[in-house]
């Protein structure tokens, strides 16, 4: 039996465990009612979660005294919006719900982020747990409050840092789910050990197979180092003022492609590319080798994401980019690595270079 693991983020008066065992959502119910004292409950999940992992949830969450309900979403990053937000509270409100209902995101990185955004909007603020069921929401989306929406401009520009009361991740769920996804999560694992860990990078480098034949162990351990990674961040820079932007490596570029794409390529595919070109541009700028980046993209293309290939217009790609979040007094600040495991921001990158790395991608 594989042990659980809990990784403590210690935020002033937001303090949170992630627990990760395997079968663990068996015992959701218990965990809950160790910090929660309401009589109802309320899943969010979308229309792809398989029925087995819902109705786990609802009996694990009734035999702790929880009436849960369960409110759906389509799947899809597509849906990830506003409107389908309305939707949630129109189910969900009439449940007479109070401030003390704990709300549940029971799916991927979408659930996570458009449940968050419910609990931290609904009656002012509700308390909500992360219950990932993709390897990349279990790895980065669960963990550190940033709940929200997509807009037509462009990813997340709608949302609210809420931080849930508790993590709970059971890599058992992650045998149903499809290849293209689980190679996703391994988009944001490579970029974890990038910006913070040269050995655990090394380590990906030789195991990364065992994590794309679903073997659990190592799955259990590979979520337990990430989020690990990620909790120091988050506790040292909740509301990305400084540091926590490193956590954005690839994203500049990779929310470009991932909006302009209309979600064609995914979170974690846009991610993949994102790195590239940032590598790409590090080099560029002396930051980086050749060599270092001959190891980037080896790990990326094992993890069976794409290095190249972008069939996108260039030019919307970098206009585009001009609506990051990191943007600051109309400059684009972008994340870079100087040395494999070091992250740096820098905001005086030229144009040209930027269009050379996007050149890289086609
Ligand atoms: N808040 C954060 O810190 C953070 C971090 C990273 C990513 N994100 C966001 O996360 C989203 C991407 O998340 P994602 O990659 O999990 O995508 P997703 O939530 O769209 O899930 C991918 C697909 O897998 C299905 N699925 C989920 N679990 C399954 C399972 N166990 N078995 C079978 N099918 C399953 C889903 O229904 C969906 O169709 C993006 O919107 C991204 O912006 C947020
Ligand atoms: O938690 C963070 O901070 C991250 O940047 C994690 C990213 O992997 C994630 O995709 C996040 O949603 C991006 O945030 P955004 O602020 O760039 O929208
Ligand atoms: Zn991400």
């Amino acid at each position: 039996m594989t042990a659980e693991r809990t990784i403590r983020v210690s935020l002033q008066g937001h303090a949170y465990d992630i627990t990760v065992r395997p079968g663990l959502h068996a015992d959701a119910g218990a965990k809950l009612r160790a910090l929660s004292k309401a009589a109802k409950a309320v899943v969010i999940t979308d229309s792809n979660i398989p029925a087995a992992t819902v109705s786990a949830m609802v009996t694990s969450l009734a035999a702790a005294g929880f009436a849960a309900t369960v409110a759906t979403v389509p799947a899809g990053e597509e849906h990830k919006s506003v409107e389908h937000v309305l939707k949630l509270y129109d189910q969900i409100l009439p449940l007479r719900i109070d401030r003390h209902t704990p709300i549940v995101a029971l799916g991927g990185g979408v659930i996570g982020d458009m449940t968050g955004f419910v609990a931290a909007t609904i009656l002012r603020g509700v308390p909500f747990v992360q219950c990932p069921t993709t390897l990349l929401s279990m790895v980065d989306a669960s963990v550190g409050g940033k709940t929200g929406v997509n807009h037509t401009v462009g990813k997340n520009l709608i949302g609210a840092f809420h931080q849930p009361i508790a993590v709970l991740v059971d890599p058992n769920v992650l045998k149903t789910l499809p290849q293209r996804e689980l190679r996703g999560g391994l988009a944001e694992c490579i970029k974890h050990d990038l910006i913070r860990d040269a050995e655990g990078f090394a380590n990906l480098e030789k195991d990364i197979g065992r994590a794309l034949a679903v073997d659990i162990k190592y799955l259990t351990e590979l979520v337990a180092h990430n989020v690990a990674i990620k909790a120091r961040v988050v506790e040292a820079d909740p509301f990305e003022r400084g540091e926590r932007a490193h956590l954005n490596f690839g994203h500049t570029f990779g929310h470009a492609i991932e909006s302009i794409s209309k979600y064609s390529y995914s979170h974690g595919e846009s991610v993949a590319l994102g790195m590239v070109a940032a590598t790409r541009l590090g080099v560029l700028l002396d930051l980086l080798s050749e060599a270092d980046e001959r190891r980037i993209r080896n790990v990326i293309t094992a993890a069976g994401l794409p290095i190249d290939g972008l069939k996108l217009d260039r030019n919307q790609v970098v206009d585009s980019m001009a609506f990051d979040k990191k943007v600051a007094g109309g400059k684009i600040r972008f994340v870079l690595l100087d040395g494999i495991g070091k992250a740096v921001v820098r905001d005086d990158v030229p144009v040209a270079l930027v269009r050379e790395a996007v050149e890289s991608l086609v």
